[in-house]
């Protein structure tokens, strides 16, 4: 479970970019964030990560505070970020070894998930060429794999689709709602507003900072869809 209580997060004096922000988010969810530009998605999501300080309020991955056990927290999330930063001069497995080192994940299950994973993605055949070959689409499939391989349980992506092809994307549809089947938790913004109202099975809206709706997408939505909704927000 993922419990944000009253996050503030300030860049400066005139940019609150998050304002007492409360979302709980359980095992089994596929919890899609939405907002215009500048809403304050990113910004959230860092602070859920442990990228980036907060001005107020608390965070708790698995009842562990990640401003106080930020590295047991870490262990428990995959974070896969919207502009993916990789080494150009490593090749795609050696940067999921990388990772994977980082992670200490044990050789068999960092063989049968890069396999698992590599195939699901269709990278497999790609995974020796040099990162700095890849296309932007490429470098956001190594990122998935390289962000699943140590089984988190819980995902967080800030806006996963973006690049991906129809198949790369049909595919992570399936990996993030396999994961939230088995219990795991599966968090991520997106401006695709018919994917969340298809995919998930909660949504919230943030607007300048402050969250407008969360809760069950069917609660949320009742008898409109995502869009009116969306566009309401932005107009009130
Ligand atoms: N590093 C920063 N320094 C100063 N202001 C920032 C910084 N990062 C974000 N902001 C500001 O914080 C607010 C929220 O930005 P954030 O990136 O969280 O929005 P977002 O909802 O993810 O937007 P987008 O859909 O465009 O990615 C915006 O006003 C933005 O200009």
């Amino acid at each position: 479970m993922i419990e944000i209580k009253n996050l503030t997060k300030k860049y400066n004096e005139q940019t609150i970019a998050v304002n007492h922000l409360n979302m709980t988010i359980q095992d089994g969810d596929i919890y899609g964030f939405v907002g215009a530009n500048g809403a304050g998605k990113s910004t959230t999501i860092k602070s859920i990560v442990g990228i980036h300080d907060f001005d107020d309020g608390e965070i708790f991955i698995e009842g562990k505070s990640i401003l106080e056990d930020p590295v047991n927290c870490k262990k428990e999330l995959a974070f896969v970020p919207d502009s993916p930063n990789l080494y150009d001069n490593l090749t795609g497995l050696q940067y999921i070894n990388f990772i994977s080192n980082i992670y200490e994940v044990p050789l068999v299950i960092r063989r049968a998930n890069i396999e698992k994973y590599g195939n699901l993605l269709n990278m497999t055949s790609k995974l020796n060429d040099l990162i700095s070959s890849y296309s932007h689409g490429m470098k956001q499939r190594i990122t998935l794999i390289a962000a699943l391989v140590h089984e988190p349980k819980i995902f967080i992506l800030d806006e996963p689709f973006v690049g991906l092809d129809p198949t790369a994307t049909i595919q992570l549809r399936k990996i993030m709602s396999e994961h939230a089947k088995k219990g795991g938790i599966v968090f991520f913004s997106s401006h695709v507003l018919e994917v969340i109202e298809k995919l998930c099975n909660k949504v919230a809206i943030i607007h300048h900072g402050e969250l407008i709706k969360h809760g069950k997408t069917k609660d949320v939505l009742g008898d409109k869809n995502l869009e009116d909704i969306f566009m309401e927000v932005q107009n009130d």
